[in-house]
């Protein structure tokens, strides 16, 4: 199942900058991790904000949301998903 995952982080203004360094650098490890799985389809950084919009192939909601709440940045994220399914003008075939 494709999930479009809409993700806006929140560090708090007075967190130390070594910590949030290595959030940052945590998260990019398992975001790369999972893309060179094939579950972080696609990460895309919308412009002028701290925010990705993101494609995840996972089974089922429950592995998505297992897979969002284990990211290190997840208590600082908004997160907004959406089920997706194949459109019926699609000329691609891997978009399931
Ligand atoms: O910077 C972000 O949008 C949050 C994030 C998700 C994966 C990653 O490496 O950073």
């Amino acid at each position: 199942m494709l999930f479009k995952v809409a993700m806006t982080v929140r560090l708090p203004h007075d967190m130390p900058r070594a910590q949030a360094d290595e959030l940052k650098s945590t998260e990019r490890a398992v975001a790369q991790q999972l893309q060179r799985d094939g579950t972080w389809r696609h990460l895309w950084r919308v412009a002028g904000r701290y925010a990705n919009v993101s494609i995840f192939d996972v089974a089922d909601a429950d592995e998505l949301h297992a897979l969002l709440t284990a990211l290190p940045l997840f208590p600082y994220m908004d997160i907004e998903v959406e089920a997706l399914c194949r459109h019926p003008s699609s000329i691609h075939d891997d978009d399931r």
